[in-house]
């Protein structure tokens, strides 16, 4: 530890300073409220490079330069790898499927899977998308017509994507919306990263040692499974068992021959090909699927969820594609399900969409670590530590570098002086040619050899739900919502949410707020508000006594409850300082 922190490896490169020699910064952004907040301070002081303190005295290279990442995701192919601790992570929850993937094992599997993406085997799935979209309206209009005034679209949504993924390509039904029918995996899902999401201290510090000790003191921890561990064990094995019968089903209902190219055929086809290059082991196989499953519907439902959001906050924009839609009815004289090309050929729609990736990229950030040491060049240069001017950052083997997509899709030398701003009319005509990323210049999808295998079925999908719906009904935020960055489920929703005084307070909260709630013995959590200040929020009980020691009335509330805190504090709960607490109101969801 010591040897390493005397050893930094980007001693050069400006950075904020570190808030925790151990920790470094990645404590605090492991907990961050609002997405890119942090980072977009950071690259606005120190440049589109710059040096960010890792656990354990590392150092990071985080970077939003455009060439910069063309070089590390574009050009090197494989010499920027996923690095090790990450690997291992994925291959706990996903197996050893494509996603864990790295080097001539990824290279094999992504040649074996590319046919089930291409454009002429997902278009078809247009159809069904619309219809699952159908069935979702249904739902919400029998919802309307019994009372409800408002709807929490962010469950529905997730549901309908994952059915969706289910009927297209794993031909698995996972009953998403069709109320309390269930199917295994679904309730597996369910709480599989409950306590991931936002791990404690000894859970954070945990995973990031695998980066530096040595294997024969990690597998020690190995001995010791964690709760997270067995929940993981055991998805792996069901997803796993059940793929396994649904290939089985494929090959023996004449599917999975040499020209059959849906998902399920093209895995049970190469875990029985001879000839290595196309053959995938059993162990790999097997983890597409649950791969598949994460890759594909918390992304692509979160997208629609913005969409949604976007439109709601923009009414204009919303009734602007209602008449696109409207108007493709009337040329297309189809009153049925839109195909692939008329959700294609909406400008508008399309604008939205990708103004929506744009904007609030799912995947904030990547990481990739150098194979051998290089020299990576910047469009943008930066000053060094000693006042010259850097146009490209050595590199060693081993360096991790860390990319920030959210701040690219951001970036005002790319995207204008309104980079900041929702606006969808600057993907119509657009002319400049794409230089980054596989889809609208963005790096939403990643970028590269290891870029989104199914960027084309996401986007498919979100052309054909977004225009249901939006064809169906009018949406709205309900007075004085928001929409927590932190994306959770909503299904998990007692807590707290706490707002700087000159903010507009959120009203509800789905985010890792939750860990306060916890009435085991009072803890802290440290979270970054939007400023980049470190607030440390308090166990309930805990808080519960300071909000009184203020005067300040505290509303017992159950378990089932939503709890919303107004106005709560101008400076950081650190330093006792609850003078500026406020108001609190609750409001109980059941
Ligand atoms: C809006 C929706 C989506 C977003 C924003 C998204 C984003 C991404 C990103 C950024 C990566 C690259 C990760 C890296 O470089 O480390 C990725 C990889 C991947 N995505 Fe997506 N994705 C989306 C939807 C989907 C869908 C619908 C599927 C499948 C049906 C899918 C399957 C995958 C797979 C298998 C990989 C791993 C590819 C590889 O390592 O070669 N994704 N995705």
């Amino acid at each position: 530890f010591v040897v390493r922190a005397r050893r930094r490896s980007l001693k050069f490169l400006p950075g904020p300073p570190s808030p925790s020699l151990l920790l470094g910064h990645e404590w605090d952004m492991s907990r961050k409220r609002v997405v890119g907040h942090l980072e977009t301070a950071w690259f606005d002081q120190y440049g589109s490079a710059l040096r960010l303190a890792g656990c354990f005295g590392e150092d990071i290279l985080m970077l939003n330069d455009p060439r910069a990442l063309q070089h590390v995701f574009q050009k090197s192919a494989y010499r920027y790898k996923k690095p090790g601790d990450v690997e291992r992570f994925f291959t706990k929850v996903f197996g050893t499927g494509v996603l864990s993937a790295n080097g001539g094992a990824h290279q094999r599997q992504r040649k074996v899977l590319n046919p089930a993406f291409a454009a002429g085997q997902i278009r078809p799935f247009a159809q069904l998308f619309s219809l699952s979209a159908k069935s979702l309206t249904l739902k919400w209009k029998n919802e309307i017509e019994n009372g409800a005034t408002v709807l929490d679209a962010v469950p529905w949504i997730h549901g309908m994507a994952l059915e969706a993924l289910g009927d297209t390509m794993l031909e698995y039904d996972f009953n998403g919306s069709r109320g309390h029918q269930t199917s295994e995996l679904r309730e597996i899902l369910r709480d599989l990263f409950i306590d991931t999401r936002s791990p404690g201290e000894y859970q954070f510090l945990r995973s990031v040692s695998y980066r530096f000790l040595p294997r024969a003191v990690t597998s020690l921890f190995e001995l010791k499974k964690t709760k997270e561990d067995k929940r993981f064990e055991h998805w792996v094995a069901r997803s796993q068992a059940i793929s396994r019968d649904l290939a089985k089903n494929k090959v023996e209902s004449g599917g999975a021959g040499e020209k059959d190219n849906d998902f399920l055929s093209v895995v049970a086809r190469s875990m029985g090909a001879e000839d290595p290059k196309k053959a995938l082991n059993p162990a790999e196989g097997l983890s597409q699927m649950a791969t598949i499953i994460f890759a594909g519907h918390e992304t692509t439902a979160f997208t629609m969820n913005w969409v949604l959001y976007e439109l709601s906050r923009n009414p204009k924009v919303q009734e602007k594609l209602f008449h696109e839609i409207k108007q493709v009815r009337e040329q297309t004289r189809n009153d049925g399900e839109l195909l692939a090309k008329d959700l294609e050929g909406m400008a508008y729609l399309n604008a939205v969409i990708r103004e929506t990736l744009r904007f609030h990229p799912i995947i904030v950030e990547l990481i990739r670590e150098a194979e051998v040491d290089d020299i990576i060049p910047l469009e943008f240069p930066v000053v060094d530590s000693s006042g010259s001017v850097l146009r490209e950052i050595p590199v060693t083997k081993g360096q991790r570098v860390l990319a920030g997509v959210y701040n690219y899709n951001r970036l005002k030398e790319v995207w204008g002086e309104d980079a900041e701003e929702w606006r969808p009319e600057r993907f119509l005509n657009v002319t400049k040619p794409s230089t980054l990323g596989i889809f609208a210049n963005l790096l939403t999808f990643g970028a590269g050899i290891r870029a989104c295998i199914g960027w084309r079925f996401a986007v498919l999908e979100i052309q054909a739900v977004v225009a249901a719906l939006v064809e169906s009904f009018t949406f709205e935020l309900p007075e004085g919502a928001d929409f927590d960055q932190v994306r959770l489920r909503s299904k998990q929703t007692h807590g707290f949410a706490w707002a700087h005084e000159d903010q507009q307070p959120p009203q509800s909260v789905m985010g890792p707020c939750f860990r306060f709630w916890t009435p085991f013995p009072p803890r802290s959590s440290l979270y970054v508000d939007d400023n980049g200040n470190r607030i440390e929020a308090f166990a309930f009980e805990q808080m519960k006594s300071l909000l009184a020691a203020s005067g300040i009335a505290v509303v017992e509330i159950g378990f089932d409850c939503q709890a919303t805190v107004h106005e709560m504090c101008q400076d950081s709960f650190m330093g006792g300082n609850t003078s500026a607490l406020s108001r609190i109101s609750t409001s109980v969801r059941s």
